[in-house]
């Protein structure tokens, strides 16, 4: 089928072109950018060329978009797809990776986000796409918003307890490599603060915290609101979250219930107390889960690692497309990560 990317300059869109550029069953047709100015991708980035698809890179175009693609995906900052997808034909399927169509409710958007919610019909059709707990909504799918990073590490951790357990109060401490942060120079991404450096970031105001809420209900009856503490680690991608809640389950419990929610998850490989770590995801599609109970304090220190780049973005958008159109769920998507 005919791909175009919107944000193909970004970090997020060139991880789908070198995914895109690997799947049997996806070409890639037309790449497009805030600046698109009609040169080649690989006068920026020359290493696409090994890629195949060494593109023009054009402005944003609708009409055209709609003329020539049959799925596009929109790797813009927030804000960006609720304004475009209404120009966009009603027959093209899109991915969005950006946070506009994640929260049901208006208001949660406008709060979190800053800026006011997308039109409501449109939020209405969009399936939440975090591809292990949506397999059903997602087929046939036209509108798929993918989950943040963040969310995609924690909400696979957490789903299978809250649907089996009684969970009470949750803390997370979460740390994310620079490339989380968009291209975009800050302050905050510049090397002389990142380097040797560990930073906290949008305390008790993270735009994930309401998404994770939001997707938590969905398995349980009330949600306590959730602390997350979002940290830049000072590597370029990679991200690990670290939850902490009280349970009187038992380790064996808790292996049951995560051996029975993944048991056909090929991309969630579960631990327990060999803890996950960073490297072991970079570069491929999986979410590695481990925890350990510590019986004098009754708590449970749960570790999930991915690649933001590839599960938290571009690797479950194709993971996505995948389920939508029927195909195997791993069709195209790299199963070995890189080694060392
Ligand atoms: N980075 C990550 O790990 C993750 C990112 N996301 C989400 O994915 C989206 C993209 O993120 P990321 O790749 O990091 O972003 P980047 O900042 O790296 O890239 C943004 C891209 O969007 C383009 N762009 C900016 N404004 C517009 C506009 N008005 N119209 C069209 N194109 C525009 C830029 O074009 P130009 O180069 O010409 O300026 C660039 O290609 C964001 O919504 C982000 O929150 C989600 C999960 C993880
Ligand atoms: C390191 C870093 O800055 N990460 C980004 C998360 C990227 C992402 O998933 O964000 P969206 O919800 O905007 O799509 C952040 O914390 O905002």
């Amino acid at each position: 089928m005919k791909v175009s990317i919107v944000g193909a300059t970004g970090y997020s869109g060139l991880e789908l072109l070198r995914l895109v550029s690997q799947h049997p069953n996806l070409e890639l047709i037309s790449l497009h950018s805030l600046t698109g100015k009609g040169e080649l991708l690989s006068e920026t980035f020359p290493l696409v060329k090994e890629t195949g698809y060494d593109l023009i890179v054009e402005p944003v175009d609708a009409v055209r978009i709609s003329a020539i693609a049959e799925i596009v995906f929109l790797a813009t900052p927030a804000g960006i797809a609720k304004d475009l997808i209404p120009l966009l034909s009603s027959s093209l399927q899109i991915i969005d990776l950006s946070g506009d169509f994640r929260l049901e409710k208006s208001e949660n958007y406008d709060n979190w986000y800053g800026q006011s919610a997308a039109a409501q019909a449109l939020r209405d059709e969009a399936i939440y796409g975090l591809s292990e707990w949506e397999q059903t909504a997602l087929m046939g799918a036209r509108l798929i918003a993918n989950p943040g990073c963040y969310a995609t590490a924690i909400l696979l951790a957490l789903m299978p307890l809250f649907e089996k357990l009684a969970m009470g109060d949750v803390i997370i401490d979460a740390k994310s490599g620079v490339s989380g942060a968009g291209k975009g120079l800050s302050p905050a991404t510049h090397f002389m603060q990142t380097h040797d450096n560990l930073q906290a970031y949008k305390i008790n105001r993270h735009q994930h915290i309401p998404e994770i809420e939001q997707q938590l209900s969905k398995v349980t009856e009330s949600v306590a609101p959730i602390t997350l503490t979002t940290q830049l680690l000072p590597i370029a991608r990679g991200l690990m979250a670290t939850i902490y809640f009280e349970t009187s389950a038992t380790n064996q419990q808790l292996s049951a219930i995560f051996a029975t929610a993944y048991q056909q998850a090929p991309f969630v490989r579960i631990f327990a107390e060999q803890l996950p770590t960073i490297q072991q995801v970079i570069g491929s599609n999986y979410c590695d889960i481990g925890w350990h109970k510590d019986e004098r304090t009754g708590r449970v220190t749960l570790i999930s690692v991915i690649d933001n780049l590839v599960k938290g973005a571009a690797g479950q958008a194709i993971q996505n497309v995948n389920i939508s159109q029927g195909w195997e769920q791993t069709l195209g998507l790299p199963l070995l990560p890189i080694l060392i």
